[in-house]
């Protein structure tokens, strides 16, 4: 296998005495879409605060072959970590185009590949930013990973709350950007993981339950119910929107 982009080893995360993370073993790959699953509170969330230093950690975080986990999150980032949260962090009243330029860190952001890739920010760099779609406020949130020189994209559950038709059209955001950046994508929807992810890390109580091909995973009926709770198939549940 080729090396990994991001090998998490043994992550550790101790907040106000409560040991929330014990143990969590991640790899991303070099290309295309990693997912990381589980159930509710398994520690999805913790475990991408600890990869880019928001909570205090232990263990070993290597981006790129460069151990991270003592760098405070300012430097994590200049690395080439970009990072679409779950609430997508739009400024609702400013314009697309002002929602990017607050993100720009590079001396040239890359506004080339963010308007090949999502010519539909380009067309609305005028409209305020509340007043998009879901799918387009997606958009907004990964274009803004995309216009500094990244190699990684962590994007956490981006199709959280959405209806089924802008499910689909976040899925092919998150396919398209993919296609410059890898991404390790938090996500609940499996029918998404399904279509985009190659491999997956399943966590379980702070730890890391599961790694492998998600194919494999989602096609094991017991497993896929044991580790991530789904009913009997996976395609037989209520969150398989279809993408
Ligand atoms: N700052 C904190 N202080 C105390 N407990 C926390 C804190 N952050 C998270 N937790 C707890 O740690 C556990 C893991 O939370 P986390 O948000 O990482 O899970 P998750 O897998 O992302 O869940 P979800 O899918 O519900 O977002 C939960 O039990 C949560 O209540």
């Amino acid at each position: 296998m080729a090396e990994p982009l991001l090998a998490v080893r043994d992550l550790r995360v101790v907040i106000g005495g409560r040991h929330i993370l014990h143990g969590v073993d991640l790899e991303v790959a070099p290309a295309g879409v990693t997912a990381l699953l589980g159930r509710n509170g398994a520690g999805k969330t913790t475990t991408v605060r600890a990869v880019l230093g928001l909570v205090p950690r232990s263990g070993s975080v290597r981006l790129g072959g460069e151990e991270t986990v003592q760098l405070p999150t300012h430097a994590v980032v200049r690395r080439g970590i970009g990072y679409a949260p779950e609430d997508r962090g739009i400024f609702t009243a400013l314009t697309v185009a002002e929602n990017l330029r607050l993100a720009e860190r590079d001396p040239e952001p890359d506004y080339a590949l963010v308007h090949s890739l999502f010519p539909e920010l380009k067309q609305r760099a005028r409209q305020a930013a509340g007043t998009l779609s879901g799918g387009q406020q997606q958009m907004v949130a990964i274009g803004r990973t995309l216009l500094n020189r990244n190699r990684l994209i962590i994007a956490d559950e981006p199709t959280k709350g959405l209806a089924p038709k802008v499910v689909t059209e976040v899925a092919q955001v998150l396919e398209r950007a993919a296609e410059a950046v890898p991404v390790l994508l938090v996500e609940q929807n499996l029918a998404v993981v399904r279509r985009l992810a190659g491999g997956c890390t399943v966590l379980a109580d702070g730890r890391t339950a599961h790694r492998g091909a998600t194919a494999e995973l989602l096609e094991d009926a017991e497993a896929a119910r044991r580790l991530l709770g789904v009913g009997r198939h996976p395609a037989a549940t209520p969150q398989e929107a279809r993408p």
